[in-house]
């Protein structure tokens, strides 16, 4: 029986639930899932001898992390000796790094600098009695303390290549001055945590073109720009004059669902127009199967109710719409800067994957 400690945003820890038992149920597994709403995070029961999905394959998680040990601390004024013999006991591994965490909620953060504090001591103990490397080792498993409160902790461990390496798995990102609109994060988020800087400087480069319905006032255009990609900003709203003035937009006050590009293809399709998530989801496996554009990436906006099924059942739809064209990666996430939303990336040529 293996346990696992799993971070969501707050008020998806259903959804989490639904998407690991049918994730798990395709891996021959089964389990339950302990939660309470609006906690930011769940615990995961594995009673099959299956493993477990990996995190890049669940949309809700924002870290995966197996339980090692639950751990009261009687004592609050010497709290590591107490952690350094939970280590002890479990004939430890070798730590690359340690993180002391908490929910990303706001009685959860209450909980921060207390962390904060301790994580400078126990990381000295830890070195001391050689359960950390002496640097930071990001090819090693990670040690996680998880705090709801600074008399008990979760002791949990994550594996180098099926983690988040964000502390508390979120990607904080510094909104950039000159942006049109702090939507601009949810697209970089969107590029850094699909593609490796690697892919990114394939998949982005100088005189690319794209087109971004949805587009104003002009945060996803932005980033494009940003990466030397000329857009056609499709939108009945005003755009940034900042980005007009660049040279690299065009701008036409049209229907998003009728528009066309320019030259018949575009390398990209981004969309962040509100709309119906199926509505979005046709209109994407339209242009990608009429090769008006060789990848996409684009929201679909979450119901209130059964979020998970409705996300499968559209990402199933567009697989098998898609189906015909061979070598073709879909990924989706619930991103930290994409509240009610799921943002898929569809990329038709995935061998830039092998990068
Ligand atoms: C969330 S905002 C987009 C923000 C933009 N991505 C940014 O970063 O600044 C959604 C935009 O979609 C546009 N929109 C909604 N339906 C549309 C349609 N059918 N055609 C074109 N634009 C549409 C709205 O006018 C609105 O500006």
């Amino acid at each position: 029986m293996s346990k696992y400690l799993l971070y969501c945003r707050a008020g998806y820890e259903s959804d989490l639930a639904s998407e690991i038992d049918s994730k798990l149920a395709l891996l021959h597994g089964y389990g339950y899932a302990k939660l309470v709403k609006n906690s930011g995070y769940l615990h995961y029961t594995v009673q099959s001898d299956s493993g477990f999905p990996r995190l890049s394959d669940l949309i809700f998680a924002r870290q995966k992390l197996e339980i090692v040990a639950n751990v009261a601390f009687d004592d609050t004024l010497d709290r590591i000796t107490k952690l350094i013999d939970v280590l002890g006991n479990q004939n430890s591994m070798l730590f690359g790094d340690v993180m002391l965490e908490y929910a990303d909620t706001e009685s959860g953060r209450t909980i921060a600098k207390f962390c904060k504090k301790f994580t400078v001591p126990l990381r000295a103990a830890l070195r001391k009695n050689v359960f950390l490397t002496a640097k930071q080792n990001n090819n090693k498993p990670r040690l996680h303390l998880f705090f709801e409160s600074s008399d008990a902790c979760i002791v949990a461990v994550s594996k180098a290549n099926d983690r988040s390496d964000e502390y508390l798995g979120i990607r904080r990102l510094k909104f950039p001055q000159d942006a049109p609109s702090r939507s601009t994060l949810k697209l970089e988020e969107a590029i850094t945590f699909f593609y490796t800087p690697a892919q990114q400087s394939l998949l982005f480069k100088k005189g690319m073109t794209a087109v971004d319905l949805g587009a104003c006032p002009g945060g996803w255009t932005y980033q494009l720009v940003k990466r030397g990609v000329k857009v056609e900003a499709i939108d009945n709203g005003a755009i940034a004059d900042s980005l007009m003035k660049t040279g690299m937009v065009k701008h036409f006050a049209v229907d998003g669902f009728v528009y066309q590009p320019l030259d018949g293809h575009v390398d990209w399709l981004v969309c962040d127009m509100i709309e119906k998530p199926d509505k979005v989801a046709s209109l994407m496996v339209n242009w990608l199967k009429n090769n008006w554009a060789s990848a996409a990436i684009f929201n679909l906006k979450l119901p209130m109710k059964k979020r998970f099924q409705t996300v499968d059942v559209l990402l199933k739809q567009i697989a098998e719409e898609l189906g015909g064209l061979s070598a073709m990666q879909i990924q989706a996430k619930h991103l930290y800067h994409n509240r009610d939303e799921v943002t898929v990336s569809v990329i038709k040529n995935s061998s830039l994957f092998d990068v």
